[in-house]
């Protein structure tokens, strides 16, 4: 397995903090309060649509505007997908070494393409990633497994390795049939008991050794 697909928010970038900022200024738009940090990152992980869906039933707004209001809050994201997001620690440092050692290196996210490309262009990751899939490349998304089959296949290095920080990403890899590591500090909601996985970290330090470590099975 020479393949590497990483989820991206909640796995290589800290992104709540914008994607928070977004979604309160589309409800700033509509004369309504901000919600907190654990609120809005409790809303992330089946996309944008589905985030802006869950504000919606939380605050009140008219499910009819569901759309439009989408629309709205990936406006204000455009603009600024990038102003308070940072990866996470030690990443910087694995991914040259994971370069260096042969591996090719995907995204597969839920969060729409173009702001996920933004954000590595804006971090200077894009260089490091040969396929990104986001939420919205595909008629499908995660967990449907077919976005991240496609990004091992744009890869071309067959299925490999899926990184990912939350139920649904260890419902698409093992729905793909892959070897599934957790990042621990990300966005899940529910203990790492009840995510199926292959492996766990919370340091990029530990992940090449956790690598090689799953490919010998
Ligand atoms: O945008 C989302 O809701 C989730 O994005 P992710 O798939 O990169 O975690
Ligand atoms: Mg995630």
């Amino acid at each position: 397995m020479t393949a590497i697909v990483f989820d991206l928010d909640g796995t290589l970038v800290d992104s709540a903090p914008d994607i928070r900022a977004a979604a309160n200024a589309m409800l700033r738009d509509q004369g309504l309060a901000p919600l907190d940090l654990p609120t809005i990152t409790s809303f992330i992980g089946n996309g944008l649509p589905k985030l802006v869906e869950r504000v919606i039933r939380h605050t009140g707004l008219d499910m009819a505007r569901h759309e439009e209001l989408t629309q709205l809050t990936l406006d204000h994201y455009s603009r600024a997908s990038c102003d308070l997001t940072a990866p996470y620690p030690g990443l910087r440092e694995v991914l040259p070494q994971l370069r260096e050692a042969g591996f090719a290196l995907g995204i597969c996210t839920n969060k729409p393409e173009a702001p996920a490309r933004d954000i590595l262009d804006a971090l200077d990751l894009a260089g490091f990633f040969d396929a990104v899939i986001g939420g919205d490349t595909l008629p499908v998304r995660k967990p449907d497994p077919e976005p991240l089959n496609r990004t091992f296949g744009q890869l071309g290095r067959g299925a490999g390795i899926y990184v990912g920080d939350s139920e649904i990403d260890a419902e698409t890899a093992r729905r793909a049939g892959v070897p599934f590591l957790l990042f621990t500090e990300g966005y899940r909601k529910s203990p790492v008991e009840a995510l199926p996985h292959n492996a766990r970290f919370d340091r990029y330090a530990d992940l090449p050794a956790l690598i090689e470590r799953v490919q010998a099975g």
